[in-house]
């Protein structure tokens, strides 16, 4: 099944913390690479995020830079792309900020098992896509979202949905920024976490740019596979 082309952008600490151990947000980038995320989401037709991090930080993944917002809708575009939440049981919160700030699609990818009043209520808010029996089937929702005309998808987290999306080969570019802080903590997410590699089938990467911005790196990979 055919699928967008899709990558990771993450911002991580030194020691490769995404947040702290009590998964609190922490501004890790500063304001040139906040200004790249941002024009990496006005080039984007979907942003999608797991659950974890709409409970964590209640993002509003909307384009910022009324410059950016002004040349997608000049291009025929919502001003902001669609907006994606990886959510099994449907326990996306109807005054998510998701659905209060920016215009825009919003989808929730759920699965059989989610409750359906939970669903219905979503319904209301959001075109709701059910794949997978227990867990959201990750590689079926991505013809899904392909089919409905994303060809373009950036992930942003969190360290869970970047493993499930990465062991199941679904990534095609991830950029990192590094930047120049350790936080430290085994609880404290990690870029990626989730059930993790064997020797035998850790995941390769290409590097394709490493770019010094301000006081951390950009790292620019392309994964190969296993
Ligand atoms: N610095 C940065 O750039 C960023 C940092 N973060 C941080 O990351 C943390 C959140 O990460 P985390 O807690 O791991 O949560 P995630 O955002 O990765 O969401 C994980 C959840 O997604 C759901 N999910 C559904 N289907 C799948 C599947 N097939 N594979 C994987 N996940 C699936 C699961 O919940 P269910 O079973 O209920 O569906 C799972 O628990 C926060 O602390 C946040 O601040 C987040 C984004 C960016
Ligand atoms: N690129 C980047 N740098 C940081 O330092 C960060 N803390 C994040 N976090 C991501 O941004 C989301 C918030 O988005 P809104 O401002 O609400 O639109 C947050 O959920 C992380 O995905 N990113």
């Amino acid at each position: 099944m055919e699928r967008p082309f899709i990558f990771i952008n993450s911002a991580m600490s030194a020691d490769g913390k995404i947040s702290t151990k009590e998964r609190k947000q922490v501004r890790i980038s500063g304001n040139i690479d906040f200004k790249r995320m941002d024009q990496l989401r006005a080039g984007a037709d979907a942003i999608m995020v797991g659950i974890g991090t709409v409970m964590a930080d209640d993002p509003s993944l909307t384009v910022k830079s009324p410059e950016l917002k002004k040349q997608r809708l000049e291009a025929g575009l919502d001003e902001n792309p669609a907006r994606v939440i990886v959510d099994s049981k449907a326990r996306t919160p109807v005054d998510a900020d998701i659905f209060k700030k920016g215009e825009g699609k919003r989808i929730i990818l759920v699965s059989e098992s989610a409750p359906h009043d939970k669903v219905a209520e979503l319904k209301k808010k959001a075109d709701v896509i059910i794949t997978g029996k227990e867990s959201v089937d990750l590689p079926a929702a991505m013809g899904q979202l392909r089919e409905n005309g994303i060809k373009r998808l950036m992930v942003e987290g969190g360290a869970t949905l970047n493993w499930g999306m990465i062991s199941n080969g679904l990534v095609d570019e991830i950029y990192t920024f590094v930047g120049n802080l350790i936080i430290g903590g085994k609880t404290a997410p990690t870029f990626v976490d989730g059930e993790g590699s064997t020797e035998d089938n850790i995941i390769k990467m290409e590097l394709l740019d490493a770019e010094k911005i301000e006081e951390g790196i950009l790292l620019k990979w392309k994964v190969t596979g296993k």
